[in-house]
């Protein structure tokens, strides 16, 4: 039977000089194994307060986490924040030694997540020497050799350059077609192509959950106040001008796919 994370009435307050502070606000939420849900939402909206939540790294005020024994990992907005070993041999094994893995273990399991995320060619180097991209790559390595189920992608990319946003993107691709599940927050637009599912938050409550293309194209996107990508403003104006174009584009190149579509 399929695994799920489920949220179930899951409130989260803090208690502050000005009283209490509720982020989350009876959240329910299923995630099933396997899918490739964005998790958006303005700023203190109460995303990481979530993504927390489900690698029970928070505790709920209210209502319960249940995550059906999947193993639980979040990569970090800032790939220095998450760096412990001097080498990318040894920052992919801390995990390990930190959950007792067995030492004989560890060399292949370091191995295969380090080829997963095709940093294998740089084992034995100083962790100094990678790029912002290959560091977050590398604590993508680091939940792999745990085993993780679930990767929580914190605006992983948000400090990445155009390149490195690709290469850690393809990368998430490919371990969710090998059966990851993937929560990505993200503040990029653009991102919302890649998942099966778009939750947005707002005031501590989910505001939406359904499809990338519908939080664009049936006004969700502006209603939340959120910008649509360059290739949703450019269809959505070109059928204000009567130019009626197929399967409400979201990328690049399902835009240009469209407009030739239309000029055949
Ligand atoms: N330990 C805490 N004590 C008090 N308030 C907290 C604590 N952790 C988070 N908050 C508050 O909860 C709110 C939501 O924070 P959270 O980091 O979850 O939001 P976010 O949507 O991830 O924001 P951002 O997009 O800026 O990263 C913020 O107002 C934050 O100040």
């Amino acid at each position: 039977m399929k695994k799920h994370l489920t949220l179930s009435g899951v409130s989260v307050a803090f208690a502050t000089p000005d009283g209490v502070h509720t982020v989350l606000d009876g959240i329910d939420l299923t995630i099933a194994a396997g899918e490739w849900v964005v998790l958006i939402g303005q700023n203190g909206s109460g995303k990481s307060t979530l993504a927390k939540v489900l690698c029970g790294l928070s505790p709920v005020s209210k209502g319960l986490a249940e995550c059906d024994d999947l193993q639980v990992q979040m990569v970090f907005q800032n790939p220095e924040a998450q760096i412990v070993g001097e080498t990318v041999y040894e920052d992919v094994c801390f995990g390990m030694e930190n959950r007792a893995v067995d030492p004989e273990e560890m060399p292949e399991r370091a191995r295969a997540a380090l080829e997963k995320v095709r940093l294998a060619h740089l084992t034995g180097q100083s962790v100094t020497t990678l790029s912002g991209g290959q560091k977050q790559l590398l604590g993508i390595a680091g939940c792999l050799a745990v085993e993780a189920d679930v990767i929580v992608f914190d605006e992983c990319t948000a400090m990445l350059d155009p390149a490195s946003r690709e290469m850690v993107l393809g990368v998430a691709q490919e371990l969710q077609q090998q059966g990851k599940t993937l929560i990505w927050i993200t503040q990029w637009m653009e991102e919302l192509a890649y998942a099966d599912r778009v939750v947005a938050l707002a005031a501590g409550r989910v505001a939406y959950d359904g499809t990338a293309r519908a939080f664009f194209y049936d006004g969700v996107c502006a209603e939340l106040g959120f910008v649509p990508p360059y290739a949703v403003q450019v269809a959505e104006s070109l059928q204000g001008k009567g130019v009626v174009l197929e399967g409400q584009p979201l990328t690049p190149k399902e835009l240009s796919e469209a407009v030739g579509d239309v000029c055949r």
